[in-house]
């Protein structure tokens, strides 16, 4: 069954110059007068709507703009629990400490794996709702070697992509170097079945340098994919070791020095713009809602991207930093107050989401459609803006914008 979308006042394609798209012959950024044809779960025709070719089915976009659905490519969404008293001390001057991750561990722990299922799949139904297509999130609200297992196999029954983050906090009463063992060794064992990345919390309060590198290099060994958080409390070695270990994002960065940015700079030296030649560096996320929830300095997304690094921009939805999977939000965020472009935040929420999971081009050894752009063979993740023009994004912030979404080729809203 096909479906032509027609009538688009602005369609951003966010597609790699140099890639197919036949239809439209025209290279990344924004088409006009647009329409997108979608067969089944694939893009099948991207160009102008007066080249349109026939379809099954028509649907009138009236003007409207056509993103690619947002690729979330950091959230914590499994757990239980509600951490209110923390956000209004914090409002009222208190700092954000690893510290309260421990209160969600407890909540979480002591949650039935049905409960965990309704409030997981509740947040996924929100996401969706606000445009986001493509989601990963984490483990770590376990801490413990059952738990953990548990949080990745529902986690892997709700989203597109998890991560193990049992390197997340030290739980109460353990001992740093055993419970980092636990760590590396029989808990990556018990949840390596159910994830495909692995991500630490590099930071005072929660693991240190060494302990860190014993992780990504056990996780690494094990064959998964890295990510860390990393210089989101302050300076530190986040950012390197990300680049150190070659993983696919470091997030938060909001506390970089030069070296910091010229190391992520250089990892994306040798990747060509076309994303054809050259392997993919360090994405750095930006957390935006994070940075506001906790009063921490804003992630430094501008001068990231006039270094030439990649950026993405995530959600970061958890009950203790950031409680909104509202990435039109962040969007509207990294406009207003990081300096970016209106297209420049619709790319790294969408193509930069994907290059920060690995999913940005082609079908890969999964045989998965690239997601995070529009173009033709790719995933037909599409968001519909009730509005003309993504820049309505920034223009109107908090307003209710998404018209209606298509993930796979399904109308999902
Ligand atoms: N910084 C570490 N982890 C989460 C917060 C987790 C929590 O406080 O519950 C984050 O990304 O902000
Ligand atoms: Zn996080």
């Amino acid at each position: 069954m096909s479906l032509l979308i027609d009538a688009i006042g602005e369609l951003s394609t966010q597609h790699l110059t140099g890639e197919a798209s036949p239809a439209s012959g025209e290279g990344a950024g924004v088409l006009r007068d647009a329409a997108v044809v979608l067969d089944g779960e694939r893009i099948a025709w991207v160009g102008r709507s007066a080249d349109a070719p026939a379809a099954d089915e028509r649907f009138d976009a009236q003007g409207r703009a056509v993103l690619p659905g947002w690729v979330d490519s950091h959230s914590h969404l499994v757990f239980a629990g509600d951490r209110t008293a923390e956000f209004e001390a914090r409002m009222a001057g208190q700092a954000y400490a690893a510290g309260g991750i421990g209160v969600t561990t407890a909540a979480t722990r002591a949650a039935s794996d049905g409960e965990l299922r309704r409030l997981l799949a509740a947040r996924v139904a929100e996401a969706v709702a606000g445009g986001t297509t493509y989601l990963e999130t984490k483990t770590g609200y376990g801490l413990e070697v059952g738990h953990e297992a548990r949080s990745a196999v529902l986690a892997a029954e709700a989203v597109d992509e998890v991560t193990y983050l049992g390197a997340h906090l030290v739980p109460a009463g353990a001992d740093p170097e055993a419970y980092t063992d636990l760590v590396c060794g029989p808990m990556l064992d018990a949840v390596r079945p159910h994830v495909r990345w692995a991500d630490v919390f590099c930071e005072a309060g929660a693991f240190t340098e060494e302990q860190s590198r014993r992780v990504l290099a056990a996780c690494r060994d094990a064959g998964l994919g890295l990510r860390v958080h990393g210089n989101q409390l302050g300076p530190g070695a986040g950012v390197r070791l990300a680049v150190e270990f070659g993983a696919a994002s470091v997030d938060h960065v909001n506390f970089l020095d030069e070296g910091d940015i010229a190391a992520l700079a250089d990892s994306w030296a040798a990747w060509a713009d076309g994303g054809a030649a050259g392997a993919p560096g360090t994405v750095a996320t930006v957390l935006p809602a994070c940075d506001l929830s906790t009063r921490a300095p804003l992630a430094p997304a501008r001068a990231l991207l006039d270094a030439g690094v990649q950026v993405a921009i995530a959600s970061n939805c958890n009950p203790g930093t950031s409680y909104t999977s509202s990435v039109s939000f962040c969007v509207t965020t990294a406009v207003l107050q990081m300096g970016l472009t209106v297209q420049e935040a619709v790319r790294a929420a969408t193509f930069g989401g994907a290059l920060a999971l690995r999913r940005h081009v082609g079908a890969d050894a999964d045989g998965q459609r690239a997601v995070g752009s529009i173009a033709v063979g790719h995933r037909a993740d599409l968001h519909l803006l009730d509005a003309p023009s993504a820049t309505h994004l920034a223009y109107r912030p908090g307003m209710p914008l998404t018209h209606a979404v298509w993930r796979a080729g399904t109308r999902v809203r």
